[in-house]
């Protein structure tokens, strides 16, 4: 297949690699044709902008950003924007596809879309990144819109970053306009329960896959890579749930008690400290042999790649749940499977933040709030109905649950098209 507008020569482990091996499973499955394929492989729309900032010392630099709307066949664009060093446009590419399908296969009226800027944001003052958000913003303005393209947060960036976002757009349109973004403050615009959505669904992933096993999760031992939005949220549910938490590991180092750890003496140590690294209550490890420590349940939060067909031989767990977009290679699943490992693959796992998302745009769209436990309830409605069909999927077709939710998102997104008259 040749698929333009993308590389196909990137290295095997990138994660725009992973992606288009992962939608070959299902083109494969499902049995579509090439031309159907390279369209489903193929981004919609694509901006590179540059971001020139005056530093606080009045020196000049400049960043690149980007935002790809792989899809937008069932509804307007939705995903995340990332600040991160590592960005480039073929994994802005890969997150943008899987978006598609994670949107798809919960069920959501979007397609899929991602941004990201090439920046650390550690080392820059928020009032830098106050002005690297505001420019990317106006720079993307016309690709972007509550009806067109709406953005979220990701690694690096936060509910500030959101609300810069969507003042940017507002001040260019003239009147407030909150539908552009989500994730934002609960104060001007966010929704209830956004901030811990995708670490709830990622708990109640776990708690599905682990009940069609008959164990629960209260017997279960638990390891966390990344200790961010999403990583330390799900170290809190988890423990709250009654799993031991064994250990935790942000790009720092991490750490870990056999025993399990404490939780909230841990949680105390990042907010006083900015990194699980040095808390009392363990002993260190690093990221990799977190990875294989013994434990039953492993969740990969961080970023992309981490399981790949070297640390797939190492890992102990039973089960991996993907709170992280593309934490597994192409090779590493194979060597996952091959062991017997069951994974939860991100666009299932962690498909919980994006389903509070798609609450808070209908929520801003009708101007009016709806409560925590009526948030909770349908995310948790959502998760499990997303799971249920899956598992079902998985089971009466013989795939892992990987290929189960690529086939269920691809499908619904195939259809889209083809009902709208797009394809043939
Ligand atoms: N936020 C959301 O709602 C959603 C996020 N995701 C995905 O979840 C993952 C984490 O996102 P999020 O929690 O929002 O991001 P954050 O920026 O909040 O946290 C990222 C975490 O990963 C750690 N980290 C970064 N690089 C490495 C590394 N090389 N090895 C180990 N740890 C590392 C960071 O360490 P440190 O703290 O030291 O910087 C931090 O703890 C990403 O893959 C993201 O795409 C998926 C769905 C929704
Ligand atoms: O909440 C959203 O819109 C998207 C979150 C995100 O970027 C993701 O699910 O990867």
């Amino acid at each position: 297949m040749t698929v333009t507008g993308s590389s196909t020569t990137t290295a095997a482990r990138s994660p725009l690699a992973t992606a288009h091996a992962q939608l070959s499973s299902a083109i494969e499955i499902l049995g579509y044709d090439e031309g159907l394929h390279a369209m489903l492989a193929t981004p919609r729309r694509e901006i590179t902008v540059a971001i020139p900032l005056r530093r606080d010392d009045g020196s000049t630099e400049l960043f690149t950003g980007y935002r790809v709307q792989h899809n937008i066949s069932r509804g307007p664009g939705k995903g995340g924007l990332r600040f991160a060093p590592g960005v480039d446009p073929d994994e802005v590419r890969a997150l943008a596809m899987w978006m598609t399908w994670k949107c798809a296969i919960v069920d959501l009226p979007y397609g899929g879309a991602k941004g990201g800027v090439t920046i650390d944001p550690r080392h820059y003052s928020a009032a830098e990144l106050e002005r690297v958000t505001r420019r990317y913003t106006s720079e993307i303005m016309p690709m972007i819109g509550p009806e067109r393209d709406i953005m979220a947060p990701d690694i690096g960036t936060d509910e500030q970053t959101m609300a810069w976002v969507m003042d940017t757009y507002s001040v260019n349109k003239g009147y407030t306009i909150p539908a552009v973004t989500t994730g934002k403050p609960v104060a001007m615009g966010g929704s209830l329960g956004r901030a811990t959505a995708t670490s709830r669904g990622v708990v109640h992933a776990a708690r599905a896959a682990l009940a069609d096993a008959g164990v629960d999760l209260r017997d279960v031992r638990v390891a966390v890579q990344g200790f961010g939005k999403v990583g330390s949220h799900a170290t809190r549910f988890f423990a709250e749930a009654g799993a031991r938490v064994v250990a935790v590991s942000d790009q720092y180092g991490g750490v870990q008690a056999p025993d399990g750890l404490d939780v909230p003496a841990l949680l105390a140590h990042v907010a006083a400290t900015g990194t699980v690294v040095g808390f009392g209550g363990g002993d260190p490890i690093d990221n990799t042999a977190l990875l294989a420590l013994d434990v039953d349940v492993l969740v990969p939060a961080a970023v992309e790649g981490v399981l790949d067909e070297e640390t797939a031989a190492t890992v102990k767990a039973r089960w991996v749940v993907e709170g992280a977009n593309g934490p597994t290679t192409e090779a590493g699943d194979q060597v996952l499977a091959d062991r017997g490992i069951v994974v939860v693959p991100d666009i299932l796992a962690n498909a919980g933040g994006v389903v509070v998302s798609y609450f808070e745009w209908v929520q801003a769209n009708q101007a009016y709030w709806w409560t925590e436990p009526e948030i909770e309830e349908r995310l948790e409605q959502r998760m499990l109905a997303s799971y249920a069909n899956v598992a079902h999927v998985s089971r009466a077709e013989g795939l892992s649950l990987r290929d189960a939710a690529l086939t269920i998102g691809v499908k619904r997104v195939a259809e889209a098209h083809q009902i709208r008259g797009l394809y043939p």
